[in-house]
């Protein structure tokens, strides 16, 4: 059963001068449950734009986004807010975790939208299996940032997604760090069955996956491949 299925899509963004700018033309794109897949790409290809899109931050200009059974262009955007909240995990490049707050306070902040009151022994226990159950209540900025990247994956993981999202989720850290937070994504979305799309520039974070696919290979937007290159 695929988890994710893009049909169609296409996703232009406005440049600076006002002209419109192809991103996205995938014509089929599809994510297994439970399947973990590995996403390269050049920058500016649209990995991002792509990871937006399944995750229904922002919506195709044509084309069918389906999510766990779900048409994601059928929604308006609190919908789709919290259609998120509760189906898709997703580890941004830059964390977005909320400074004032403790790392149990940012995992448990992950649940606000989706309606649903949060669960805070699962938090603490999802803390605890990456590491940190001694660092409950220190804030990101008290934080290493291999500790962060870990409070950002206890987050994505906490109202048990069907999907998972990580964009670039190791930019930071040396490779020995990279690894353990690789490594550490991957377990804990097999133990609990959940599909993976992990954006990465690094060949050797990709090679561990068993789906490695380069962005190029199935978006004709991306630059530098002519549309009839692609199948
Ligand atoms: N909000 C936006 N408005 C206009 N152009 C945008 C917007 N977001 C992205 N773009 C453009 O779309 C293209 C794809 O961006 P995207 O962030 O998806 O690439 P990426 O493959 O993730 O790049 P990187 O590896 O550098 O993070 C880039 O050329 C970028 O400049």
């Amino acid at each position: 059963m695929d988890v994710v299925q893009l049909v169609g899509v296409k996703k232009a963004h406005v440049d600076p001068a006002g002209g419109r700018c192809a991103v996205l033309d995938v014509e089929r794109w599809v994510l297994g449950a439970g399947e973990q897949a590995a996403l390269l790409g050049h920058s500016g290809s649209g990995k991002t734009t792509l990871l937006h899109v399944i995750a229904g931050l922002t919506l195709p200009d044509e084309g069918s986004v389906r999510v766990a059974d779900c048409e994601l262009t059928g929604l308006d955007e609190p919908a789709r807010d919290r259609f998120r909240a509760g189906a898709i995990g997703y580890v941004y490049q830059t964390l977005n975790l909320l400074d004032g707050f403790s790392s149990l306070e940012n995992v448990l902040l992950g649940m606000t939208f989706g309606g649903r009151p949060p669960d805070e022994r699962r938090a603490r226990d999802l803390l605890d299996r990456v590491g940190l159950g001694h660092r409950l209540h220190h804030r990101p900025e008290a934080l290493s940032v291999g500790e962060r990247q870990r409070v950002a994956v206890a987050r994505a993981l906490l109202a048990r997604p069907t999907v998972m999202l990580a964009d670039e989720p190791t930019a930071h850290l040396d490779p020995v760090n990279q690894r353990q937070v690789i490594d550490l994504i991957r377990s804990a979305c097999r133990e609990e069955s959940v599909a993976l799309l992990l954006v990465t520039h690094a060949p050797d974070v990709a090679e561990a996956f068993e789906r490695v696919e380069s962005i190029e290979s199935f978006n004709r937007a991306a630059k530098g491949i002519p549309a009839k290159e692609v199948a």
